[in-house]
């Protein structure tokens, strides 16, 4: 039995991203959270054929606190997205750091034990604000806080399929990303790819450059083409879905993975090594893990990087640092949910 619960399931990410949870075999239950319309989606989705019984909750009456009750894994895609000329910073003071907070109580409340994964934005700096309310409450474990980058993993991948000019589902490239998740943070290690990209693009400074450039602000390409209309929705639902089986599969399938996600480096995490390898104490990177039965079963060497990965790794650093502060020092003056 696996209870799988979403928090702000009525957006745009929510909706597909529930639809897709509903379709996981792993998922017996699912709950759907939003402060609208959450009682309609779960409707819907409810009159699919798969195994998953679906509920849905509204703020009144403890709602998210009911939505979460002894959820294994919650995934959190609740706040608001981007319009053209806003970065993903501006998200945080606007409503989003706010609304994880609120999140991050219920969550230590109901499921305490629960896997967790932020998709809501700023990730570099939502992520820090999730921990510390779970600190605060005593329930943090950093092996079960995830921000989900993996959506930068599967943009690599069907970006370097298009540069080499083969099909992505054919060539089937796999780009570790590591950093974090906003512009210059974003560092996909092209030198590791499986299988390797052909040396002759990796050496073609301005092929290298124009790619890099693609998945770092691959989110920017999606905000503009929608106009106003927010940012990425379903390839994001796609991203998050499949880090979810990836979770649940290791917790619960008894299947180990590899991949890379947005974690907590600090005390007791196992992360020393990797900041060794990082050059610096940040507390929060986007590294390699293995998941296991409880989560982060260990934090992985990042591998070696090469002389233009080396470059890149400075400027995400630098810009790391005070979006990780910001999240850990936020002042929760919630909304009422
Ligand atoms: N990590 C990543 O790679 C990505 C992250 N995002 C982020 O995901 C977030 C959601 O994006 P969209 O789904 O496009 O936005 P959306 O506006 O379509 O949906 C957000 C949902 O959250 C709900 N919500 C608002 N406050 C809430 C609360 N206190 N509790 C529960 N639900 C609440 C809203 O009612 C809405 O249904 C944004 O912050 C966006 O920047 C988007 C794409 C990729
Ligand atoms: O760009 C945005 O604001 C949404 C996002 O995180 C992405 O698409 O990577």
């Amino acid at each position: 039995m696996v209870k799988a619960c979403v928090c702000g399931a009525a957006g745009g990410i929510g909706q597909p991203l529930s639809l897709l949870l509903k379709l996981n075999p792993l998922v017996t239950e699912l709950a759907l959270y939003d402060v609208v319309n959450a009682l309609g989606v779960a409707a819907d989705l409810s009159h699919i054929a798969s195994p998953a019984q679906v509920t849905g909750y509204l703020p009144p009456d403890n709602g998210a606190e009911r939505a979460l009750e002894g959820s294994d894994i919650v995934i959190i895609p609740a706040g608001v997205p981007r319009k053209p000329g806003m970065t993903r910073d501006d998200l945080f003071v606007c409503i989003n750091a706010g609304i994880c907070a609120t999140l991050a109580q219920a969550i230590a409340t109901a499921c305490p034990k629960a896997f967790i994964l932020v998709i809501s934005n700023p990730v570099n700096s939502t992520v820090p604000v999730f921990a510390e309310v779970l600190k605060k409450a005593g329930v943090f474990d950093p092996k079960k806080l995830f921000g989900v980058t993996h959506l930068d993993i599967v943009r690599a991948s069907t970006f370097v399929s298009a540069v080499v000019g083969k099909p992505a589902e054919a060539s089937g490239y796999t780009v570790p990303v590591i950093g974090g998740h906003a512009g210059v943070t974003i560092l996909p290690l092209l030198s590791q790819s499986k299988p390797a990209i052909p040396s002759d693009i990796l050496a073609d400074k301005e092929k290298r450059d124009a790619l890099v450039y693609r998945i770092q602000f691959g989110g920017d390409e999606v905000v503009k083409a929608k106009d106003g209309a927010g940012s990425a929705t379903l390839s994001m639902a796609q991203a998050g879905a499949e880090f979810a089986k990836f979770v649940l599969e290791a917790a619960f399938g008894g299947k180990s993975k590899v991949v890379q996600a947005y974690v907590y480096l600090g005390a007791d995490s196992g992360g020393a090594a990797v900041q060794k390898e990082i050059g610096t104490e940040l507390e929060y990177f986007s590294v390699p893990i293995e998941l296991g039965s409880s989560g982060i079963e260990k934090i992985l060497s990042l591998g070696k990087l090469d002389e233009y990965e080396q470059g890149l790794l400075g400027a995400a650093v630098k810009e790391l640092g005070p979006s990780i502060e910001k999240g850990a020092t936020f002042q929760p003056s919630p909304p009422k949910l």
